[in-house]
Order: structure tokens, then C-alpha cells, then sequence
């Protein structure tokens, strides 16, 4: 009987390894059989195994819904656990061979991440938590050759971990291997440790050397070259030579007196592996690479197919130390010949390098599918419908961010993904949820104590984002039975706040002050109002039902404690308002409004997980959609995103808002969000526009769904997020948040500040303090009057207006100044109800029928804290109708000469000023007298000249 080529290798001292892993094959007991039959002696996994072991098939699927459904996880932490059982498995198979050689065989590979071949701090780290993962004794961690890394595999065998060291190919980089492995065992064994137990190998790739050289040899031998005989000479012959020298380097060291002391203390060889051995040339014999490769004390690492091709035709004899001179001379003449050996191995590792990563992002995409599948409902659904250029621009943005590590980047909370300022310190929210979670008993706590303190009402007093994200959590999730109603209020209208007072039962209400920075305006005279009024009904327990949420340090946590609040809950100085929905400010008046909050943090938790660092962005929920929305913004001016929310979901709309327009609208560039803008024919819209279609699957509104399927026909862009019940309103918080960030990359800005929100607080500031001087507001002067109307015109309208004397003349020159991709704002500074409502968009839609353009409706205050900062700081295509009216009554503030009124005076005309000295075209428009007659006369000469 032939001897089995495989086994007969023993007789030479090399060990053939395997270099695949599979569950299937391992638990089917091929790989015991190889061991017991071939005298296998080892395995070897790299990313690429991984990927085709993983990514394909069901092998995997029993454990993947095991782990989805055991906990909320990212697809890191997915690949990992199933790729560390797999490792496990295959040492505990290999274990009786690594007893029987005493440590010589029997490994398993496992390698350290891809992404971090570059960084040398990193890879050890991770080959640290890998080794203590694992915990195998025959488990070696493999570590790539780039240069950074060389201090991490002398640091980890320092360690006594066991290292493989990938994607050798150069002889001189192999040399400084070997001195990294000597080096570590010297200070393991000078910290008095025993080395004996080390386990080394230097994995020097072999066909790869060859398939780049070939190639060359090929082109050259095609075009002709003079040289043709000698190159065709070296053909498939120089990466055998290489390795051949790398051997002879390894014997002279081992000959060396500083490697016979370690080896005296007990030391092991770190042994030459030979990897990439299956032959990628037909040409050649398909076992070239085992045949001629065989010498003691090394391994070669076989692919199953070049494994079965060897134990069938295999030729076994002492090859490795054959035709030194030759191999030499072959070296020689490959430099002769300028084929560059140095430039073509650097190229190899950094191929190699990139390869892997790109291997393990395709590992970590199948995986994350397979999450997104098994996760079904769980999470919410993106699609988009985009014009043809557009789709193949989001790809190819994709493709930047996975090829550039962004998303990685993002998470280490890298300011270089953005402007390269500050936005490192504005990324706690990235993690918030799981810090909420862990902080669930506490909030479950309080949430006990509101219910059972009988409050019926909850008046929330801030603005902005301290006010919009619990405005949403309160109407979508509805009242709860046996809890106090959430009701929010971010104004400074004193009929507005006035209908608040009458809305709660103060004796029976709890009332939030919401404010990160505890020094805005509105909160402060809201709190002081609304402290003055409650002490009237509850003295001294006054007090007790106040909270504050706050971030540490602030003027609010100050008053809060000297008032005697019942609690004071903390923001994170890292979160800025927008993105804080998910930390206290939103989720504190959840917990007192009665809101699930386990399901809330947990459905918010997995989208934070869908999202994560290791989330391919081909795969990454938030990186699709800010790749979505950045390029609209960057490469096709679709800057007016145009919000579409099921009605049962349509208030996160104004949440949107603020998140889009404040974290983009910013020095002349970003989104201008557009909310609540019924939809109608396509033919109304322009090119400046992206939908963002808020659809809850089990609550859709047909007419909505018409109107979209309409505008896709039309080659509008449409992004669709589908929610499968209202309560994945979480999610949308987080990926939003996420995917404004990533806009923010692609636009180029800072996505985290707001400097022109400020801009308008100083205005407003010098104009109180100024009434508190004086006792009255500077006198200002209208350019056209008329009986129930003033006007005022900002600094470039006022040429443009002069000499006209009707109101009706001026809107006529105002509205023809309007051209497409222009967008009209009516910033209105009145009561916000539904009779106002439903004023402000009829005159919207008019307008953008008639003129074809985007609008917005807003009321101030409340939206100079959130869109007010594009309407300022974004594209100068803004048109603003500011309104403002005869207040009906006034509420004092107490311990201040001014009022309400004079505050929302003050907002409105700091605003003004403001657009107006941004050269942005403004008028304003002051009803006095009747405010309904006034708003509905004056829409009616809009429509008139419209
Ligand atoms: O573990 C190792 C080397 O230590 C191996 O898995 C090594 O990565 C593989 O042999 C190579 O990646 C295979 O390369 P190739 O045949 O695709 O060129
Ligand atoms: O979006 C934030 C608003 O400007 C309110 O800020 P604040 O929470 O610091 O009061």
C-alpha cells in the first residue's frame, strides 16, 4: 500500500495544519478524521475562512437566533461569539495532539481584528482579550507583520500568549520577526517566568509572491520585452527561492549562542509556516507549493483542496533545504531583471492588509443581514426609491466610509470625521441607551414614586431639544392609564402659557424644568412663573412638585436646590440638546408620564447596535441613511427634506426638525427640514427635494401612500423608514441622530454646534435688558402702514420695498422675488393652537402651490431653538414672513420689570435683526387689534397676490 504523502510528511519533521475552518466539518467529524487518518496537526482561520464559513450557508443560523433572542447584541460581538465556539472546538479536537507533542502542534489560529493592522497598541490589546476569550491552551493569536505590529508580537510573547505571525513576505521584515519573537522570550523569561510553553509561528506567504511576479514576467514576455528568455527562466520560481532563504536565516539563527540560551531555558523554535499554498497557476503542478517546501521543523498550512490533491499525488523528499545557490541565483536575477522584489512584497502586505479588512467587512455585512433578517420586526425597515445617479453616488459613499473605516472611526469619537474640531466632546450619545439600561432601576423607581404620589398632570417647561423629544415620547405613546398627563410647554406667548395654567390642576401637577445648559430664558421665567402660581396652592411643599433635569454645574441645578426640588436629574455635558432624547431629558418625563421603559430602552438599544462600529455602512442603518441624506445635500442640492409621518407618528416631525436644521443649517451650507407640508402632485415639487417617509406599517395613511407612490413614479427621491408599531419611534430617535452625524461628514460641517441659535439669544438679551433699563422697547418704525397692519422690512428688503404704500403692494414685490430652489418660511410669533395651526398651513400650502417651492410654518419662540439656526446660519434660499400680534393679555414674570409679551417682542425682534443683518429677505408683518380677523385678513391678500 502507497504511504499516505500526508503522514510520511512526519518523517521530515513538517506538520501539515489545515487552513479552513467549519463548523459543519468540525462537528461532522472531518476534522477528527484528518487528524486521526492524515496526521493533521494543526488549523489556521483568517478572516476570508471566516467569511466563507459564516457569510454563506445555514451552519450558523441555530445560534444566530439562540443569541439574537437571548439579547440585544452588535454583529462584532455575533461574529466573535460563533467564531470563538468554532475555535474552541476545533482546539479541543487538535488538544490530544498538542499533549502528545508537548506543545509543539495541535493550534488553532484565531486572528486579531483587520482593522487595527496599522496600530500596534490596539492589536495587542486585542490579542490580549482574544487569548483570555478563548482561553485554550493551543490557541495562537494571530498578529500581521506591518511594521507597527512588530512591538505588538514581541509584547505579547513577552506575555507568554502564543502568537502566529501573518502575511510575511518579505525576507527582511521576516527577520525582524524573529528578533521581536527572541526579544519577547527574553523578557518573559527576565521577568523569571518559564518560557517552555511559548508557542511560535512565522506564517511567510508563498503563491501570492508568485501570482505578482508572474504577472509582470507575463506583461513584459507579452510586450515583447529583450528579456523574455531569462524572465520566462524564473517563472513560477521566485517565491519558493524566497522562502528557501527565509529557512536558511532561520537555521543560522538557531545556530546563534543568544537563541542556544533560550533554548537551554526550554525555548521552542518559533517554526517557519508556509501559508497561501494552494497554486493559483494552472501551469503548474497543483501541490507545488507542499512538494517543494518540505524541510524540519516547519509547518505548511493546506487548504482542503491542495490537501486532498497532496494525499493523492503528493511527492514527499527534503526539498526545503535543495538548490540553495540555485534559489539565490534565482533572487539574483530577479533583481537583474528589475522585477523589484522589495516593492512588489511591500505591496503584497499592504494588499494582504486591505484584503482582510475587506474580507472581514463582507463577513461583518453578511453577518448583520442575517441579524437584520432573524431580527424581523424588531427593528425598523430603510428603503430608498432614489433617481439612478443618486443611488450609484450613495454607493459609492458607502464604499468611502467602508474602505476609509469612518464608522469605526466615529465610534473611537474621532473629530476627523468631521471638521476636526471638537465633535469628539459631543458623542455621549452614542452610548447613552446602554447606560440608560443600566441605570433602569433608578428610573422605574421614580416613575413608582410619581404614580403613587396621585399626580394628574405633568407640566414640562423647556424648549427645544429639551422640550421636542418628550413632546413626541407624550403623543405617540398617548396617556397611560393610572399616570399624570404629559403636557409641554415652549413658549413665551402669554395666551400660550396661559392656556397651559388652565389645561393643569396645579395642586395635583409635577412639573419638569427641563434644561441642559439650566441658563436658557424661557425655562427660567417658565420655572419662576410656574413656581410663583403653584406656591399659591401648596406653600411650602411647593418644592416637592418641582424636578429639574439639568446638566450638572448649571445655573438651573442651582435654583433647584435652593427651591427645594423633589429631584434633580443630570444630562451628560457630552450630549448636546438635539441628541439628547434618549438620555434623561427625554426619558425622565417618560418614566413619570408612565411610559414602558424597558421596552423603550431596549428597542433604542437595538438600533444603537445596528449601527455600531463594526456595522459594514452597506449594512449600517444610520450610515445608509446620513449616506443618503449627506450626498442629496452634497452632490445634488436636494437640501429641503421634506418630512412625511403617518399620522399617529406625525409629531416627530418637529423633532426631525430640530435634529436636521441645528445640527447642519451651518455656515451657508445644510438642510432646511420642511414638516407637516401635506403632500400633493409631483408636479409641485422642484429638484431641491428629499423625502423622508416616516410610514407606520400597521397605521399608514392611504392618501400619504398614494401622494409617495406618486412621487417615486416621478423619479423623486423617497427614503422610507418603516416602522412596524409606533413604539419604534426609539429607534428612529437613534438612527436619525446617527445618520445627521454621518451628513454632517459629507457636507463638511461641525454637526454638533449651533453658533447662529446664539446669535439671536444676544439680540433678544440686549432688548430685555434694555426694557429693563428703560421700562419700554426701543421704538422701531414700520415702512408701510395701514389700518391693522405695520410692516417692517430687513435691510434687503427695504430698497426693494420703498415706495410702496400698501401691505398688499409690498407682499406683491416680496413673494415675485421668489425663484426654485427657494423655500418660504412663516415664522409666526402667536399662540400655538389648532386654530392657528391649521391658519398657518392653509397659507403655506397656498404659498407653495402657487409658487412651487418648499415652505416651513413655525412658531416662535419655539423654533429658535431648532430651525432657526439654518433659517440664519444655512443657505441664504430662505424667504421669511415673520408675524407677529397684539398680545390679548400679558403675564408678568416675577422678579423682572418685563413681561411674556415683552419677552416674545424681544424674541421676535432679536430674530429679525438677525436675518435681516444675514442679508436674508425678511419682512415682518405686526396684526394689531383682533388677532383672528387680522391673521385671516391678511392670508386672504396673500392669496390675493399670491
Ligand atoms: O493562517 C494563515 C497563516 O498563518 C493562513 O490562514 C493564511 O492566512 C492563508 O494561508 C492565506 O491567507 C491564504 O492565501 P491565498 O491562498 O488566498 O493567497
Ligand atoms: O435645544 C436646546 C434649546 O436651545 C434649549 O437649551 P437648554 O436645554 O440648554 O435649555
Amino acid at each position: 500500500m502507497v504511504e499516505n504523502p500526508l503522514i510520511k510528511l512526519e518523517q521530515y519533521k513538517q506538520s501539515p495544519w489545515l487552513d479552513f475552518i467549519q463548523r459543519s466539518f468540525t462537528q461532522s467529524g472531518g476534522l477528527k478524521k484528518l487528524v486521526d487518518e492524515d496526521g493533521l496537526k494543526g488549523v489556521t482561520s483568517n478572516p476570508s475562512i471566516f467569511e466563507k464559513a459564516m457569510g454563506h450557508g445555514t451552519d450558523y443560523d441555530e445560534q444566530f437566533k439562540q443569541l439574537i433572542s437571548s439579547g440585544i447584541t452588535d454583529v462584532v460581538t455575533l461574529y466573535e461569539t460563533m467564531a470563538i465556539d468554532d475555535i474552541r472546538a476545533a482546539c479541543s479536537v487538535l488538544y490530544p495532539v498538542w499533549e502528545k507533542t508537548h506543545g509543539l502542534d495541535g493550534y488553532v489560529s484565531l486572528e486579531v481584528s483587520p482593522y487595527i493592522a496599522m496600530d500596534g497598541h490596539a492589536t495587542l490589546e486585542d490579542a490580549r482579550r482574544l487569548w483570555k476569550r478563548v482561553a485554550e491552551k493551543n490557541l495562537m493569536i494571530k498578529i500581521p507583520a506591518t511594521a507597527p505590529c512588530i512591538a505588538a508580537i514581541e509584547g505579547a510573547i513577552a506575555e507568554g500568549i502564543n502568537v502566529n505571525v501573518t502575511l510575511l513576505f518579505s525576507l527582511d521584515m521576516y527577520k525582524q520577526v524573529l528578533e521581536a519573537y527572541i526579544k519577547g522570550l527574553e523578557a518573559h523569561l527576565a521577568k523569571g517566568h518559564h518560557i517552555a510553553h511559548i508557542a511560535s509561528v512565522a506564517s511567510f506567504f508563498i503563491s501570492r509572491i508568485d501570482t505578482a511576479i508572474d504577472k509582470q514576467i507575463d506583461q513584459r514576455i507579452a510586450a515583447g520585452d529583450k528579456e523574455s528568455g531569462a524572465l520566462k527562466a524564473i517563472r513560477g520560481k521566485v517565491a519558493i527561492a524566497n522562502a528557501k532563504l527565509a529557512y536558511q536565516h532561520y537555521l543560522e539563527v538557531m545556530q546563534s549562542d543568544r537563541w542556544k540560551k533560550l533554548e537551554a531555558a526550554g525555548a521552542k523554535p518559533q517554526r517557519l509556516l508556509w501559508a497561501s499554498t494552494s497554486c493559483k497557476d494552472k501551469t503548474f503542478p497543483d501541490t507545488i507549493y507542499v512538494d517543494q517546501l518540505i524541510g524540519r521543523d516547519t509547518v505548511n498550512t493546506i487548504p482542503p483542496a491542495t490537501m486532498d490533491a497532496f494525499r493523492d499525488h503528493g511527492t514527499v523528499a527534503d526539498t526545503l533545504e535543495q538548490n540553495i545557490d540555485e534559489a539565490k541565483k534565482i533572487l539574483a536575477e530577479a533583481e537583474h531583471l528589475n522585477l523589484d522584489l522589495k516593492k512588489v512584497t511591500d505591496q503584497l502586505l499592504e494588499d494582504g492588509v486591505n484584503s482582510f479588512a475587506d474580507a472581514f467587512d463582507q463577513l461583518l455585512g453578511s453577518v448583520g443581514e442575517k441579524q437584520m433578517i432573524l431580527q424581523g420586526n424588531k427593528l425598523t425597515h430603510l428603503q430608498s426609491d432614489l433617481p439612478s445617479d443618486y443611488e450609484t453616488a450613495v454607493k459609492t459613499g458607502l464604499d468611502k466610509w467602508r474602505k476609509n473605516g469612518t464608522v469605526r472611526k466615529l465610534w473611537d469619537r474621532e473629530s476627523s470625521v468631521w471638521t476636526g474640531k471638537d465633535e469628539n466632546k459631543w458623542l455621549g450619545w452614542l452610548d447613552i441607551v446602554d447606560q440608560q439600561v443600566e441605570n433602569l432601576a433608578e428610573l422605574e423607581e421614580f416613575q413608582k414614586e410619581v404614580r403613587n404620589r396621585g399626580f394628574t398632570d405633568i407640566l414640562l417647561l423647556g424648549m427645544g431639544g429639551s422640550s421636542l423629544g418628550p413632546e413626541v415620547l407624550g403623543e405617540v405613546f398617548g396617556h397611560q392609564a393610572g399616570f399624570p398627563r404629559l403636557h409641554v410647554l415652549d413658549s413665551t406667548d402669554p395666551q400660550q402659557v396661559h392656556s397651559f395654567q388652565q389645561k393643569v390642576t396645579i395642586a395635583t401637577t409635577l412639573f419638569i424644568v427641563s434644561s441642559k445648559s439650566g441658563s436658557t430664558l424661557e425655562p427660567n421665567i417658565l420655572k419662576a412663573y410656574f413656581f410663583n402660581e403653584a406656591k399659591k396652592v401648596l406653600g411650602d411643599k411647593v418644592g416637592q412638585h418641582f424636578v429639574a433635569v439639568t446638566d450638572p454645574g448649571s445655573h438651573m441645578e442651582d435654583v433647584a436646590k435652593q427651591d427645594g426640588f423633589w429631584k434633580i436629574f443630570y444630562g451628560l455635558k457630552s450630549i448636546g440638546g438635539r441628541y439628547s432624547v434618549l438620555s434623561n431629558f427625554g426619558i425622565v418625563p417618560a418614566a413619570a408620564a408612565g411610559l414602558p421603559l424597558q421596552e423603550i430602552l431596549y428597542s433604542a438599544q437595538r438600533m444603537e447596535k445596528a449601527c455600531s462600529a463594526g456595522s459594514p455602512p452597506a449594512q449600517n442603518p444610520g450610515v445608509q441613511l446620513g449616506t443618503i441624506f449627506g450626498v442629496g445635500v452634497a452632490e445634488f442640492k436636494r437640501d429641503k427634506f421634506t418630512i412625511i409621518a403617518s399620522p399617529d407618528i406625525g409629531s416627530l416631525g418637529s423633532w426631525l426638525e430640530q435634529l436636521l436644521a441645528e445640527s447642519t443649517g451651518k455656515v451657508g451650507k445644510g438642510i432646511i427640514p420642511i414638516d407637516e407640508e401635506t403632500l400633493t402632485v409631483p408636479s409641485v415639487y422642484g429638484k431641491d427635494r428629499l423625502f423622508i417617509y416616516l410610514r407606520l406599517e400597521n397605521k399608514i395613511d392611504p392618501q400619504q401612500e398614494k401622494a409617495i407612490a406618486e412621487l417615486k413614479a416621478a423619479q423623486q427621491p423617497v427614503v422610507t423608514i418603516n416602522l412596524h408599531d409606533k413604539a419604534q419611534i426609539v429607534q428612529t430617535f437613534f438612527q436619525t441622530e446617527f445618520a445627521t452625524a454621518v451628513a454632517g461628514a459629507f457636507i463638511g460641517i461641525n454637526p454638533f454646534d449651533q453658533p447662529d441659535v446664539e446669535a439671536s439669544k444676544i439680540e433678544t438679551k440686549k432688548i430685555t435688558t434694555a426694557y429693563n433699563e428703560k421700562g419700554s422697547l426701543p421704538v422701531i418704525t414700520p415702512i408701510v402702514q395701514e389700518q391693522g397692519f405695520d410692516l417692517y422690512a430687513g435691510k434687503v428688503e427695504i430698497a426693494k420695498l420703498k415706495g410702496l404704500s400698501t401691505i398688499s403692494e409690498a407682499l406683491k414685490s416680496f413673494f415675485n422675488e421668489i425663484v426654485a430652489g427657494d423655500y418660504v418660511a412663516v415664522l409666526a410669533y402667536i399662540e400655538r393652537d389648532l386654530a392657528t395651526r391649521e391658519w398657518i398651513q392653509k397659507l403655506r400650502l397656498a404659498i407653495r402651490d402657487k409658487k412651487k417651492v418648499a415652505t416651513a410654518a413655525e412658531f416662535g419662540p419655539r423654533f429658535l431653538h431648532s430651525t432657526g439656526q439654518a433659517y440664519k446660519g444655512g443657505p441664504n434660499s430662505g424667504v421669511f414672513l415673520q408675524i407677529t400680534a397684539d398680545d390679548d393679555h400679558d403675564l408678568p414674570v416675577p422678579g423682572e420689570k418685563y413681561t411674556f409679551g415683552i419677552v416674545k417682542e424681544a424674541q421676535a425682534r432679536g430674530d429679525f435683526d438677525v436675518l435681516s443683518g444675514r442679508d436674508r429677505r425678511v419682512i415682518r408683518i405686526h396684526v394689531k387689534g383682533n388677532m383672528k380677523v387680522g391673521l385671516d385678513k391678511l392670508s386672504q391678500s396673500i392669496l390675493n397676490i399670491l
